[in-house]
């Protein structure tokens, strides 16, 4: 079998608040994300995912276990690695174009015309090829995320880390970016880890679904997903999607904040 794309091995995660008390953030996970696979993270609010997320992306160090990536230990963030956290965070003094460019400044290089080439490429296929001079406020929230998801997307990261980013949206924007972001990423088919709250766009996105379990965090179920791809408004519809979005349900039943 080849190396898995991320894994977990025996993690714990301590965080110390400012009076010195210790939370217990993870526990004992050990959990493999397969190469090219669009896995997603479910469970209920404060147990974790977060925290798992920024193992992954380099952004803190566990306090037990090893994290790996591509078979190396994650000591830091990699330019591999893409990033689009649930609020868009563009800068307000940049235009679209120049924010979703703005990853290659701040590595201190500079943008060549094939890395603008690319960045108008990815707005034409978030669909903003019209706004590339606008500026983030003239934007709805469903295009700044398509903007941050743009952003992320120009370095062809190898893995795209997603956290909650559709959580801000209303039902119908966020199926609909559910559906554009299974369309950008079978065109790449990279790895992706999403987290979610929601059941429902968790078995829409995923091949494979780890169902956590309230703090401190531990894996409660890793689930296939067995339905067919390309996933389409059908899908929301079928006996077997809602089959798997019951089942979570019920492993998930009695924790809160869950739709
Ligand atoms: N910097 C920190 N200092 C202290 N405690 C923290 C810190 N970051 C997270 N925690 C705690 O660790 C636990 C896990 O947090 P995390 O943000 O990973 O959860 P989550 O599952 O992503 O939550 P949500 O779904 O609400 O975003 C929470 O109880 C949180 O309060």
């Amino acid at each position: 079998m080849s190396t898995p794309a991320i894994s977990f091995r025996a993690i714990a995660h301590d965080f110390r608040s400012t009076d010195g008390s210790v939370v217990r953030a993870l526990h004992h996970i050990d959990m493999e994300i397969r190469h090219g696979e669009f896995a997603v993270v479910v469970g209920p609010s404060g147990c974790g995912k977060s925290t798992l997320l920024r193992l992954i992306a380099g952004l803190i160090a566990p306090t037990a276990g090893s994290v790996r990536v591509f078979d190396h230990p994650v000591t830091g963030p990699r330019d591999d690695i893409g990033i689009v956290f649930q609020k868009p965070t563009l800068l307000p003094w940049l235009d679209v174009l120049s924010n979703i460019t703005f990853p290659i400044r701040h590595r201190g290089q500079l943008v060549t015309a094939a890395d603008t080439e690319r960045a108008l490429d990815l707005l034409d296929l978030v669909g903003l090829a019209d706004f590339r001079k606008k500026f983030p406020d003239e934007l709805s929230g469903g295009m700044q995320q398509r903007v941050g998801i743009a952003r992320a997307l120009l370095s062809e990261p190898d893995i795209l880390l997603m956290d909650e980013p559709f959580s801000a949206l209303d039902a119908l924007t966020r199926d609909e970016m559910s559906f554009e972001l299974l369309r950008l990423w079978s065109a790449r088919r990279g790895t992706a880890l999403f987290i979610t709250h929601s059941i429902t766009e968790a078995v829409l996105l995923a091949d494979r679904i780890f169902v956590m379990s309230p703090r401190p965090g531990r894996i409660r179920e890793t689930l296939a997903v067995d339905l067919p791809r390309p996933r389409t408004p059908e899908t929301l519809r079928a006996p077997r999607f809602q089959e798997l979005a019951a089942h979570i349900r019920n492993q998930l039943l009695g924790t809160h904040e869950l739709h």
